[in-house]
């Protein structure tokens, strides 16, 4: 318990929150008035009313000057969402994402964008890349990485063809609860989710529901679906499906391993601006030679640029050729990175930036 050092009673002090919450409120209009300003501003320029950079350096300039006891943490949160209202004030910012509703990629797009933009959930992948494309969407988000299960080839395999860019990553923990209409374990005759969400609870599935059989399905979202109207069913898919499909939480966390995070992409057709900490992710494809892999690295490593990914997926129109995928530090007008980036198209085939974008913290 917190020593009490107030005379006040709990209603005073409920009078008190009540007059600040009266100020926050018209302070909240008089932002949201100003904003609507900006988005006049900024119309007669013919510039975007969203800026991703300005977005973060309200954050950082607030985080810096918070003198508490308000927690730091929470400050993103609250302000993502005072932005993500003024932004939807102009126009609903239209995000497609890999659907359906209270899939992973989801919960990362309302991490990433707060509650007002307006989420239009896609069947596929490349559906979120030709939303973007098509202009009927201003940003996708797609997963990229599981850190038990590996890269998401699909989402690499869409940048070989398309010429979106990579404006932001999302990181978020992964963890998965069994869900059904019950909510009792011995009613459990059969297993819904994601081959990757299985594989991630298979442990747990083997231990506590031995030979119950376990069904894939193409999200863990549509398992919360497909569990909706069967009650001997359960799901494996967060908690956020089971409120959102009426389901009862059967166990919490069943994951075998903590520490589970995806990593999403948030893509879209112009590039970021450049911040403080930005990575650049960019693929690039070589002719088959002795020594081509250090070499083509060595730009880097000789203006200390710092690589912190290589992935390697083959060229589906030539068996045995491969496209890289690099991740390194900076941002792509960083001098030391265009001047690497420059020596590397020296020695490939192509190269194509993905995008510079600020690294998720
Ligand atoms: C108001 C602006 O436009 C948008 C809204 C912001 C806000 O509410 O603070 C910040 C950045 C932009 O996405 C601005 O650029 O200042």
């Amino acid at each position: 318990m917190v020593p009490v050092r107030t005379t006040k009673s709990l209603d005073e002090l409920r009078r008190d929150i009540d007059a600040i919450d009266d100020r926050i409120l018209e302070l909240l209009n008089r932002r949201a008035g100003l904003a609507i300003d900006v988005g006049r501003v900024k119309a007669g320029q013919k510039r975007d009313f969203h800026s991703p950079s300005r977005e973060r350096e309200i954050y950082e300039r607030l985080t810096r000057a918070n003198p508490g006891p308000f927690p730091s943490e929470a400050i993103r949160g609250v302000y993502r969402e005072i932005i993500s209202a003024s932004l939807s004030l102009e126009a609903p910012m239209k995000v497609a994402f890999l659907g359906p509703k209270a899939t992973f990629t989801h919960l990362a797009t309302m991490q990433h964008f707060g509650l007002s933009a307006e989420f239009v959930p896609q069947k596929s992948i490349p559906a979120v890349f030709e939303e973007v494309e098509k202009g009927r969407a201003l940003y996708g988000v797609v997963p990229v990485e599981n850190s038990t299960e590996g890269m998401v080839s699909h989402t690499l395999d869409m940048f070989m063809e398309s010429d979106l860019k990579i404006n932001a990553e999302v990181l978020l923990e992964v963890s998965h609860d069994l869900l059904s209409r019950t909510g009792r374990l011995e009613d459990v005759k059969k297993v819904y989710s994601h081959p990757q969400a299985i594989a991630q609870c298979r442990t747990w599935l083997d231990e506590n529901l031995p030979g119950v059989p376990v069904v894939d399905v193409a999200s863990t979202a549509l398992a919360a679906q497909i569990v909706g109207d069967d009650y001997t069913a359960a799901a494996i898919a967060s908690e956020f499906a089971a409120s959102l499909y009426d389901l009862k939480v059967v166990r919490k966390r069943i994951e075998d391993q903590v520490n589970n995070f995806t990593r999403f992409l948030v893509i879209g057709k112009k590039m970021a601006e450049q911040g403080g900490d930005d990575k650049t992710s960019l693929m690039f494809s070589v002719k088959d030679e002795p020594g081509i892999l250090y070499r083509m690295l060595e730009p880097f490593a000789k203006r200390g640029v710092s690589l912190s990914k290589i992935e390697s997926r083959p060229l589906k129109k030539k068996a045995w050729e491969y496209i890289f995928f690099l991740d390194l530090t900076g941002h792509v007008t960083d001098p030391m990175v265009a001047d690497a980036v420059q020596e590397l198209k020296g020695y490939c085939q192509f190269v194509k930036i993905l995008g510079s974008y600020p690294r998720a913290k």
